[in-house]
């Protein structure tokens, strides 16, 4: 083996410069294809070129040994440059595992669901719509099985394939199976104890949000639809998947006559569009030292769904085009609230993008994938607070009581204590998945166990192996792992916390708003700069002082609530759990 570590330099020059341009070519190819969905655009080759060279790089990283090597990101980017992922398949499989994350992600973007009239109706905006809107049992019901059946069950067998060959790559590069790759990333042995630890601290929140929410949903479906000891029909909660439940909010509302906090009807009725949306969050970005967008990203963005009939993938996301100056947001942007929130969310990765930019290749990721997902949320919890909101001129009553208080964390807890079983359940069925714990025979029966176990939620109507529940969500026919979105909703209140306190922000950590706070910026602008160039327990310690993901920054921001919802559930000598767990919604012909 090689151990000069000299030519290992002049090796990873080599290997940065011609990367940059093969990452670009890439996701160039990649966003002509997600942003008009055709077969012209499919450009396969570039996926295929690109592999070429991670293999030939990756091959030639394996000949060198590190071990005495004196410069540790020599030894990090060899480690990272050395696990080739896709690219370890012959060219067959490799090209068969391209074209089936492609089809997949196609058959989900452009699945759509039709009434007997004829009218068709996609997941952006009008499914999306119905389900957060519509307050009709059967009208729910019509949009959350039909998607099931537009966009999940179609994806069976393509799923049941893409798991043998991302499986097959996973074991070519030395891990078990591809959960196991995936949870590499976290370089944390105790990964997976850590995670069940946080969710053991957090379940009783959950559980007493869930019984509240079920009061509420009883009070307005009846008991014909509702049994107050057991699980709740998963299309009743405001979301397609509910794994957010926001979209209830006006059945859910503590003090119905205190502070209003949905921003929603002022945006529409100010006339906001998705420009102003993206402006607005960069405003709050630079007002905390944070880089502001370059006029590229405003110029080549896609913040709005297309009206020229051209099909895109609209699930949101940020792109780095790895030329240190490109950098864009594509998003069906609605006028909502929730939508600027997945402004914010989508201008932090961004935001990250700006900051590692000039870090080699290797190094211009987050310090682990949750952190990616944090830094946009973290200036949302700022921005959602009655405060802020009146300081824009979205709220135009905001009281400082009690009950104003509830009603708002109340509303953050629709949104942030309702999604933690959802986020850590998605990957314990892929991981399960991916070891063979759960055979494709049992994808959908074990979906709905962890839905049951985690969320306390039922099917509202008969579930069976022909339909794949699971592939109604994005994430997975798009081969994007999610406990990242369950690591950044514990971690972003750790970094909430952290930049409260250097903001000198004193009073309940809920009424905190980082606006304008250099001291906030300077944290976290810090920790974004080192990319993915030291191990994430390194950067947690920047931000927070110590190495560890902790539940409690999350725990002190609700306590108002933790404790109204402890009253208010025993006042209604409301169940925690679902005793009843074999009860089932009557299900109307
Ligand atoms: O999927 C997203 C946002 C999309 C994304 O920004 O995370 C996007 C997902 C994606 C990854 C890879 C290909 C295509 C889409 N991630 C990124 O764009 C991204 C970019 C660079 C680095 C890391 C991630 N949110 C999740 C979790 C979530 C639910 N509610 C939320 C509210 C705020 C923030 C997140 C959520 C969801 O919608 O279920
Ligand atoms: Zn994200």
């Amino acid at each position: 083996k090689n151990t000069d570590e000299l030519e290992a330099k002049k090796f990873l020059d080599d290997y940065n410069s011609t990367a940059e341009v093969m990452w670009n070519a890439y996701t160039e190819a990649s966003w002509m294809y997600n942003t008009d969905i055709n077969k012209a655009n499919k450009q396969l080759e570039k996926n295929l070129q690109l592999s070429a060279h991670t293999l030939r790089y990756g091959q030639q990283a394996r000949q060198y040994d590190t071990t005495d090597f004196q410069d540790s990101s020599v030894k990090r980017i060899m480690k990272k440059l050395s696990d080739i992922e896709r690219a370890a398949l012959s060219t067959a499989q490799l090209e068969e595992y391209n074209t089936l994350l492609s089809n997949m992600e196609t058959k989900y973007s452009v699945a759509e669901v039709c009434r007997d009239n004829g009218a068709c109706h996609p997941l952006d905006p009008d499914l999306q719509k119905i389900m957060a809107e519509s307050r009709d049992y059967d009208e729910l019901l019509f949009a959350w099985k039909g998607w099931r059946d537009a966009a999940g069950k179609v994806l069976r067998q393509d799923y049941k394939r893409y798991v043998e060959l991302a499986n097959t790559a996973a074991k070519l590069n030395g891990h078990s199976d591809n959960g196991a790759f995936w949870r590499s990333l976290y370089e944390t042995p105790t990964f997976e104890e850590d995670l069940e630890a946080l969710w053991k601290e957090l379940e009783p929140l959950y559980q007493n949000v869930h019984a509240y929410v079920r009061r509420a949903l009883y009070k307005k479906y009846g008991s014909e639809h509702i049994n107050l000891k057991g699980p709740i029909p998963a299309h009743l909660l405001g979301n397609m998947w509910a794994q957010t439940w926001s979209g209830i909010m006006d059945l859910a509302m503590p003090y119905p006559d205190a502070t209003q906090v949905d921003a929603t009807p002022a945006m529409v009725s100010q006339g906001w569009n998705a420009s102003r949306m993206f402006q607005e969050s960069d405003k709050f970005f630079t007002s905390l030292g944070l880089l502001p967008m370059p006029q590229e990203f405003w110029d080549k963005s896609m913040l709005e769904k297309p009206s020229d009939g051209r099909q895109v993938v609209c699930h949101a996301s940020a792109w780095d085009f790895y030329n240190r100056k490109d950098f864009r947001i594509k998003q069906c942007t609605v006028v909502t609230m929730d939508d600027l929130i997945t402004a914010h969310h989508e201008m932090g990765h961004v935001q990250y993008f700006l900051q590692y930019k000039d870090r080699p290749v290797s190094f211009r990721d987050g310090a682990n994938p949750g952190f990616h997902e944090a830094i946009g949320d973290v200036l949302a919890l700022s921005v959602s607070t009655p405060k802020h909101l009146q300081s824009i001129g979205l709220l135009d009553k905001v009281e400082n009581n009690y009950e104003s208080d509830i009603n708002f964390l109340m509303s953050m807890a629709l949104d942030k204590i309702a999604f933690l079983p959802f986020g850590y359940l998605m990957d314990q069925w892929r991981w399960k998945v991916f070891d063979g714990r759960i055979p494709s025979t049992e994808y959908n029966k074990e979906w709905w166990n962890l839905r049951m176990k985690y969320q306390g939620l039922c099917p509202p109507v008969t579930r069976t192996e022909e339909d794949f529940d699971a592939g109604a969500k994005f994430h997975i026919p798009a081969n994007v792992p999610y406990v990242r979105y369950f690591v950044s909703f514990i971690i972003q209140f750790q970094f909430h916390k952290a930049l409260c306190d250097a903001a000198k922000h004193t009073g309940p950590l809920h009424t905190c708003d980082i606006y304008k706070s250099q001291e906030a910026g300077k944290r976290l602008g810090d920790v974004m700069k080192l990319g993915f160039s030291k191990p994430w327990p390194e950067a947690m310690t920047m931000i927070t002082g110590q190495p560890k993901m902790k539940a409690q920054p999350l725990m002190d921001y609700f306590q108002p609530l933790i404790q109204w919802l402890e009253k208010e559930n025993n006042k209604n000598n409301d169940v925690r759990g679902w005793p009843d767990y074999d009860w089932k919604p009557s299900s109307t012909p």
